[in-house]
Parts: C-alpha cells; sequence; structure tokens
C-alpha cells in the first residue's frame, strides 16, 4: 500500500484528493492535514508520498519543509516561478534521504496537458498565438498556473522555430490585451458557473485555429494525481519533475 498524506485537505481540491486516495486499493490515507496544523508530523515512517493543494503564498514553504523531513512530495498548488524551482532543486539536493523527488504539475487534468502538447505543436506554424484561461470566480491568482506554463511553451518553441514576434499594433491599451508572459498575451475570465477552462487562440492570414481544455469538475484531476502518487512511490524520478507529460508517453 502507498501511504499518502493529503496537505490542504479542506480545500476544494485537497477534499477531492482525500475521497480518491481513500478510493484507491493500492493506497492509504495517513494524514489529512490544512491551514494550521502541524505539518512535521509527516515524515517517511508513516508517509511514501504528500500532496500539496493549498495556496500560492503557503506551498514554497510546505513543500521544503516535508523535503528537510525526507518526505517526496507531489504538488498542485500554483505560484512556481523559475527563482522557486530553484530553491525546490537546491533544497532536494541537501536533502535527508537519498533519491528524493518533488513532482510538480499546472494541471493534472488529461485534456490540458494535452491541449498544452497539441499547442507546443501548433505553435511553429501560426503567426499569431493569444491564451484565454476561464476559472471559477473563486481562485485567487490570475492568471492561471496552466496559462502561464502553455503560454511559456509556445513561446519557447516559436523561439526554437525562429518565428518573429507575434504581431501586434495596439496603440493604447487600458489593460484589454491582457498579460504578456514571454511575449504571449494571455486573458482571464472569472466567472461563476465556470469550473476550469483554457482556450489558445493561433492565427495565421485566413485561418485560426482554436485549442480548448475543459475541466467540468474537479474529478478530472483525480486519475493524474493518482499517477503522480504511483510514479513517485514506484522511485526513479528523483529531483524536481514538472509537468504531467513528463509521465505520459507523448
Ligand atoms: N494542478 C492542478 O491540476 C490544479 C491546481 N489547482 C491549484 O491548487 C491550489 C488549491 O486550489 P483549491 O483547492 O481550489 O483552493 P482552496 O482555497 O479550496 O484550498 C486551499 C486549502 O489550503 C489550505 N491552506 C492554506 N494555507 C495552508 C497551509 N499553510 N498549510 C496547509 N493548508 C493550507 C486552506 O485552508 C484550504 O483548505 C490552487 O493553487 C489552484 O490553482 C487547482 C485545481 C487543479
Ligand atoms: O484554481 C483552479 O481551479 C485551477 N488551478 C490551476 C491553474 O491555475 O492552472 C489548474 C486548473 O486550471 C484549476
Amino acid at each position: 500500500m502507498i501511504r499518502v498524506s493529503v496537505v490542504g485537505a479542506k480545500g476544494r481540491m485537497g477534499s477531492h484528493v482525500v475521497e480518491a486516495v481513500n478510493g484507491a486499493e493500492d493506497m492509504q490515507l495517513a494524514f489529512a492535514l490544512d491551514a494550521g496544523d502541524d505539518l512535521s508530523v509527516i515524515t517517511p515512517g508513516n508517509t511514501d508520498v504528500a500532496v500539496e493543494f493549498t495556496v500560492p503564498s503557503a506551498t514554497l514553504d510546505n513543500v521544503l519543509a516535508l523535503i528537510a523531513q525526507g518526505v517526496d512530495v507531489v504538488v498542485g498548488t500554483t505560484g512556481w516561478t523559475d527563482e522557486r524551482l530553484d530553491q525546490i532543486g537546491v533544497a532536494l539536493a541537501g536533502a535527508p534521504r537519498a533519491n528524493q523527488a518533488v513532482f510538480i504539475a499546472p494541471n493534472f487534468a488529461i485534456s490540458a496537458v494535452l491541449a498544452d502538447h497539441f499547442a507546443k505543436l501548433a505553435a511553429p506554424y501560426f503567426e499569431s498565438a493569444e491564451v484565454v484561461e476561464l476559472h471559477h470566480p473563486n481562485k485567487v491568482d490570475a492568471p492561471s498556473g496552466t496559462a502561464l506554463h502553455t503560454a511559456q511553451a509556445i513561446a519557447q518553441a516559436r523561439r526554437d522555430a525562429g518565428l518573429a514576434p507575434v504581431p501586434d499594433n495596439t496603440q493604447t491599451d487600458g489593460g484589454s490585451r491582457g498579460q504578456v508572459v514571454d511575449g504571449i498575451h494571455v486573458h482571464a475570465v472569472r466567472l461563476r458557473g465556470l469550473n476550469a477552462h483554457e482556450e489558445v487562440l493561433m492565427g495565421n492570414a485566413g485561418e485560426q485555429l482554436t485549442i480548448r481544455a475543459d475541466s467540468f469538475d474537479r474529478i478530472s484531476f483525480m486519475p493524474g494525481v493518482l499517477l503522480a502518487v504511483r510514479k513517485l512511490a514506484e522511485g526513479g524520478h528523483a529531483g524536481l519533475t514538472v509537468g504531467l507529460d513528463r509521465f505520459l508517453d507523448l
């Protein structure tokens, strides 16, 4: 049995993870902790993998604490910059257990992971590209971690292909053109009734490609979370891994 502890267990995602772990035949819930609880109870003696779904302002400290306690971590929380990822790399290099692993995924839904992959494939063939993410209004961060990841991937694919910057003759902008991430405009919509959605728009003269992923329910993230837990528990993924595509045969 894989012993799993959940951090952020009372949240929208964490509570689904607790349910998914309890429903998995090869897993057993160790601790279900939330804000104010003492994370130091989570140790390799009781936990094989900790799953962290909290808030962007707390996740770095939580993951660093879990690494220092010798525990492997699957992270779904957003807010990861290159600098923060570097801190995880440094902490893992000095971790107490050999081959310790941290896995971070901007999105665990297969639809979103494939949308991101298709966007990377398509990016070199289009002059224009923009990303629109649409979420429930309780979300605290904008743009979404997934949209940031997608925009960065598109930008990298365009650079690799030697494309010029996206065409844009905007002369005045009060903010309507969105956040520019690595040269790619990213727009965030917050609307009651939505859950998690992303649209990648790409255009050439006379044509458009739209790639869209919709997570209508948080259960869509659970197979990806359980896959990541199993991958870390089986070993062979020491260090920091980012993105569920790394565990899929894409
Ligand atoms: N990677 C993915 O596939 C997905 C990622 N997310 C991300 O996961 C994160 C959580 O999202 P939700 O569950 O919707 O948020 P939420 O606000 O419903 O839940 C967060 C939980 O973390 C707890 N918390 C806050 N600070 C804490 C701390 N220091 N230690 C332990 N627990 C703490 C809160 O009390 C709350 O129960 C967000 O960053 C969101 O963007 C959400 C959906 C899918
Ligand atoms: O807060 C959410 O809900 C989600 N957060 C993640 C993100 O910011 O990309 C993943 C998904 O979009 C749902």
